[in-house]
């Protein structure tokens, strides 16, 4: 059965006919005469599109009020008005209210099952598009509650309003792009196209199609350039000073005309884009290397932003973890992980030179590759080697990863009893000889073995 759609209207006949040709398509149908009967199907079962009347004769709400609540109680549920000859001016208040489309009596049964059928999709693709970008990671948030964070924050709110050309710099995988997705959500092109171009993953030959597009020849088909495709909206050049010198030129012409030719074009393309760039790079090296023109850093850099690295905040770490230990559930499936005193402290010190991203990768890692019971923490030893492995391993070869979980006074008790097991073991159990070597009395030695219970 296809989904199903409630038809509210104060007609039977136009109840009955709208029911007969959205079922004779497949749909499964309800039907309400009036506000109450309505509120009383979706709260017995939400439907999955609504055919509301304008008017409502004889109902305790009208349809323009009943929209308003039935989108307050969701506002993802699709309405479709039913307009009657005449009050087209009403149908246009509803889509402002909130109404996907309307539909005018008398009308064919084939406009009303294409409006069925786009409104449904419409909702699917919404519905979609949410469950990828939660999926892949692609939201809007910014995590974190320290200092250096709630800085950017309000760097962020402060610079999306305006509309000036922004340069975020920043270490690798610090989350310089999602600062300039939330400054572009913040602004108010947020319903114009987001456009990413990393001018580090594109071939020096074809960026100037990828930036300006082609009217096509020279064995390339006609394509539109990201400049043309952000126009409304913001266009994000990642890592700038990749750009080739020639193409940083006509950057720079099209910031200051505000339009630009396609490659092979002959007439000049206006279009209004906020460019928002970054650079994982130290700019003024590059600047000074002749790899990046001056001109252009400074028409881009009209408003800096700096992302602080991970190791710049890592009483962060803990709260990352655990929003991406729920993403990478939602995604995968997979059963989040607890994670277990000395492991955290092992994360906590860790310097993450890859950041928000290396990060995410170990949490992802990490739920794939810890073995054992969900339901059981995951201690230091469980974690990627590329993380334990920066932490100084212990005299009997095990990595030092639980001593950091640690208080200093159990953390030296502990390296001291590893250290002189394997110091005795080294020298066949001879005190005498060991006690030599470490450069303590043989008596002093004998203590120090009792008080840490080594037999
Ligand atoms: N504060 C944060 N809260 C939650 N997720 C974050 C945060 N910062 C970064 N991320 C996530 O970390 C990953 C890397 O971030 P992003 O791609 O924005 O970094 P970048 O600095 O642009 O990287 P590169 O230097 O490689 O271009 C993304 O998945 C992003 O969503």
């Amino acid at each position: 059965m296809g989904s199903d759609i409630l038809i509210v209207d104060d007609e039977t006949d136009i109840r009955e006919i709208v029911s007969g040709i959205l079922s004779d398509e497949g749909y499964g149908t309800r039907t309400a005469k009036n506000s109450d009967e309505a509120l009383k199907e979706i709260e017995a079962r939400q439907p999955g599109l609504i055919f509301l009347d304008i008017w409502l004769q004889g109902s305790r709400l009208d349809g323009l009020q009943l929209l308003q609540v039935i989108k307050d109680l969701n506002p993802a549920l699709p309405i479709v008005m039913i307009s009657g000859h005449g009050n087209i001016e009403t149908a246009v208040s509803a889509i402002k209210l909130g109404a996907y489309d309307f539909i005018e009596k008398p009308f064919k049964a084939d406009r009303l099952v294409l409006v069925a059928e786009h409104a449904l999709e419409a909702t699917r693709l919404k519905r979609e598009v949410n469950d990828l970008r939660t999926r892949s990671g692609v939201t809007n948030k910014i995590i974190g509650k320290s200092s250096t964070i709630n800085q950017l924050r309000q760097t962020i709110d402060r610079v999306a309003a305006s509309n000036s050309r922004i340069l975020i710099t920043g270490a690798p995988g610090v989350g310089k792009e999602l600062a300039a997705r939330s400054i572009h959500a913040a602004s108010s092109r947020a319903n114009g196209p987001f456009i990413v171009l990393n001018a580090a993953t594109i071939a020096p030959e074809t960026m100037e199609i990828e930036l300006f597009g082609t009217e096509g020849g020279d064995g390339h088909g006609r394509k539109i350039g990201a400049l043309e495709e952000a126009h409304g909206g913001t266009l994000y050049l990642d890592e700038i000073a990749d750009m080739p010198r020639e193409t940083q030129g006509k950057i720079l012409r099209v910031l200051v005309e505000q339009n630009f030719q396609r490659v092979n074009g002959t007439t000049r393309v206006h279009v209004d884009v906020r460019i928002i760039s970054s650079s994982a790079r130290d700019l003024t090296a590059a600047i000074a290397d002749g790899v990046l023109r001056e001109d252009l850093f400074h028409r881009l850099s009209v408003v800096p932003v700096r992302v602080p690295s991970l190791a710049e905040r890592r009483e962060d770490i803990a709260e990352l973890i655990d929003y991406f230990m729920d993403q990478v559930s939602t995604m995968t499936g997979m059963p989040r992980r607890a994670i277990a005193d000395d492991a955290m402290a092992v994360l906590q010190s860790h310097d993450w030179p890859g950041n928000i991203r290396q990060l995410r990768n170990n949490v992802e890692r990490l739920m794939i590759l810890a073995a054992g019971d969900p339901s059981i923490p995951v201690t230091a030893d469980m974690l990627p080697s590329e993380i334990g492995a920066l932490v100084p391993a212990m005299p009997n070869g095990s990595g030092g990863e639980k001593l950091l979980g640690l208080p200093l006074r159990e953390a030296r008790e502990m390296f001291e009893r590893e250290y002189l097991v394997a110091q005795i073991n080294r020298f066949g159990g001879n005190i005498s000889r060991t006690a030599e070597f470490i450069g303590m009395e043989r008596s002093a030695l004998h203590r120090k073995l009792k008080s840490l219970r080594i037999d």
